[in-house]
């Protein structure tokens, strides 16, 4: 265990209030896990702030500058880039503003290592609705979009948006990553389609997901067409072009 290397990835945009205290929650916790930081020129310094805790945590803490805001998708591309490159063995997703709690990326890691999952979910809906402080029409949304993504494509999860998320490093390096179109919540359905399309075993784990205290959320209707119409898209090209 202790030989495994673990990519925390976090997307940020705007995270100046909530990272320093993310990348300190996950340096804290009892294994290693290694963070990097995939920012899109966000004018509130978030950057800087990473740059100055990299004098702190040294080689576990990494950082990825683009220009500009190119979505959360795209981020975490460029990030599965890097993972693969530097050969970590488990790569997460999460999200900066701790709606996740890092005290559950181990067990994310746990259903990868000895749970026999070559994915695991941090999953809101496997045992009822485990959201904490979004608004009603918020909740209703994500819970549906979930039974929506199962009615067209079959994906057998009951959280297909969820953006959180370790992967064994075997899944991504089966996914040609330059065929990953979707930037917003289409992204995290795209993923977990294309590792289900493949054989890989999907396994969730139920997890509080707490709508953030800092900052502000980066949905948009833009987000939520290409999710609705990205579903179709999807099951489309997995007659037409399989992955
Ligand atoms: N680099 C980069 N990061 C971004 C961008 N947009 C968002 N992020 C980062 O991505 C993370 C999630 O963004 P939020 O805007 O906080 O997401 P949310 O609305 O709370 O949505 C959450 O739930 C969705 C499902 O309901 C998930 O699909 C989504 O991944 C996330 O976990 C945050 O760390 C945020 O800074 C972007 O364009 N670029």
């Amino acid at each position: 265990m202790s030989q495994d290397r673990r990519l925390v990835i976090i997307p940020t945009y705007q995270e100046a209030e909530n990272i320093e205290a993310i990348i300190r929650a996950i340096m804290a916790l009892p294994i290693p896990f290694e963070v990097l930081i995939v920012d899109d020129g966000s004018p509130d310094g978030t950057a800087d702030i990473v740059k100055k805790l990299q004098g702190e945590f040294e080689s576990r803490l990494h950082l990825i500058e683009r220009s500009g805001k190119q979505g959360l998708g795209t981020a975490y591309i460029a990030g599965f880039k890097y993972a693969l490159k530097h050969r970590y063995d488990y790569i997460f997703e999460m999200d900066a503003d701790f709606s996740h709690n890092p005290q559950d990326l181990l067990r994310l890691y746990e259903a990868c290592r000895d749970g026999g999952a070559d994915l695991a979910i941090g999953s809101r809906y496997v045992t009822g609705v485990n959201v904490i402080n979004w608004p009603m029409s918020r909740v209703v949304l994500s819970y549906f979009a979930s039974k929506y993504v199962r009615l067209i494509t079959g994906l057998p999860v009951h959280d297909a948006t969820a953006g959180f998320k370790c992967y064994a490093r075997r899944v991504l390096e089966s996914i040609n990553l330059d065929r990953v179109r979707f930037i917003g919540y289409a992204f995290q359905i795209e993923m977990k389609y294309i590792a289900w399309k493949k054989g890989f075993a999907i396994r969730e784990i139920p997890v509080i997901f707490t709508d953030r205290s800092n900052g502000t959320s980066k949905m948009s209707k833009g987000i939520i067409k290409e999710a609705i119409f990205g579903v179709i898209k999807l099951k489309l090209r997995s007659i037409f072009k399989p992955f």
